[in-house]
């Protein structure tokens, strides 16, 4: 498929009544380029730990916008962007204005990381895209099928690499590490796709309880818990911030769970440490990743300070896991 791509040359003052008169206009794929850094909300809610250097911010952006070419007449469209453009200078400074273009080739925003996400293993179980075919030789494996949606947890990061092996050794292994511990009740603090929940379930826990800040992750996690034949009874999972929630700490309740997993960012887990031991059996075992290597020191320091005791941290690539015990 082809696409035009149309660039605005405007200021950061405009870019936001730009792109809302563009969707006015009935144009979705809108694309903003300045060089205002992101906020710590934005970091957060995106996944990044760390920044590249950007210029200074000299007000300049370009916001670019684009239509499917199939050969018909685009002027009628941008005569109407032109138009509401210039409507927008009695509002706001909406800089040159000028609109450049250029072609683009097979442009499905939506759908194009697709490609880089196929079938791999973690230990003996076989994580696979729900678009793809289960190969014969692959029918009698530990399956499970995920489709994140637009939500985080394909499996392949190594965050969720290293939380779903510390799964395994605690939950599975966990005649070794919790002889007393029956049917493990588990905590998914960030629970995306679902990814580790539905792992967990598999794997021998008894039920699952999941949070995020993300609604869209309710509608991926249940509908992943379908896909893998999983009674929808067995996971309970609320929108919302276990730091400083006080009616979701409530919810999810106290001293109720054998094992907390949190695959979030550093600059969450720091100031959610101080939470978790009020949500762990004792014995119960808090395992977190999401941490960028030179945050490892900081995170561990607020896991202790909240009262649990480190007893394994884990690397991949540049990524952390540590695993701690409430005593
Ligand atoms: C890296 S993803 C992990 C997804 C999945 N658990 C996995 O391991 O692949 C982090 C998730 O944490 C969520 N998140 C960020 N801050 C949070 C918070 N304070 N409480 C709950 N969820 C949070 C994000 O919305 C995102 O879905």
């Amino acid at each position: 498929m082809k696409w035009k791509k149309y660039t605005i040359d405007t200021t950061t003052q405009a870019e936001d009544f730009i792109s809302m008169m563009l969707s006015d206009l009935g144009i979705e794929g809108i694309e903003i380029e300045d060089k205002i850094p992101l906020s710590k909300a934005d970091q957060t809610e995106m996944f990044i730990d760390f920044l590249p250097e950007l210029p200074p911010d000299d007000g300049s952006s370009a916001v670019s916008f684009y239509i499917e070419d199939d050969g018909s007449d685009q002027s009628e469209i941008l005569k109407k962007v032109k138009v509401a453009l210039e409507d927008l200078r009695n509002t706001v400074d909406v800089g040159s204005g000028v609109i450049t273009s250029s072609e683009t080739e097979d442009l499905d925003w939506i759908n194009n990381w697709k490609k880089f996400f196929s079938s791999f293993y973690i230990d003996d179980i076989l994580i696979k895209p729900t678009w793809e075919e289960l190969k014969e030789e692959d029918k009698d494996k530990f399956l499970i099928e995920i489709d994140p949606g637009i939500s985080f947890g394909t499996g392949k990061h190594e965050t969720t690499q290293l939380c779903i092996s510390q799964l395994l050794k605690y939950i599975r292994g966990n005649k070794e590490y919790t002889p007393e511990v029956k049917e493990p009740k588990v905590l998914d603090v960030g629970c995306g796709s679902g990814i580790l929940s539905i792992i967990a379930l598999k794997i021998g826990a008894k039920s699952v309880v999941g949070t995020d800040l993300d609604p869209d992750c309710m509608i991926s996690t249940k509908e992943n818990m379908e896909v893998n034949n999983l009674d929808l009874d067995l996971g309970k999972f609320y929108v919302g911030n276990l730091i400083d929630d006080v009616e979701l700490q409530k919810t999810v309740g106290t001293e109720e769970y054998d094992i907390v997993v949190a695959n979030i960012l550093a600059d969450v887990i720091i100031p959610m440490a101080k939470v978790i031991p009020d949500r762990l059996k004792k014995g119960g075992y808090f395992i977190t990743s999401g941490i960028i290597d030179f945050k490892e020191n900081d995170v561990k320091k607020a896991i202790e300070d909240a009262g649990l005791e480190v007893v394994e941290i884990n690397h991949k690539g540049e990524w952390v896991n540590i695993t701690a015990r409430k005593n």
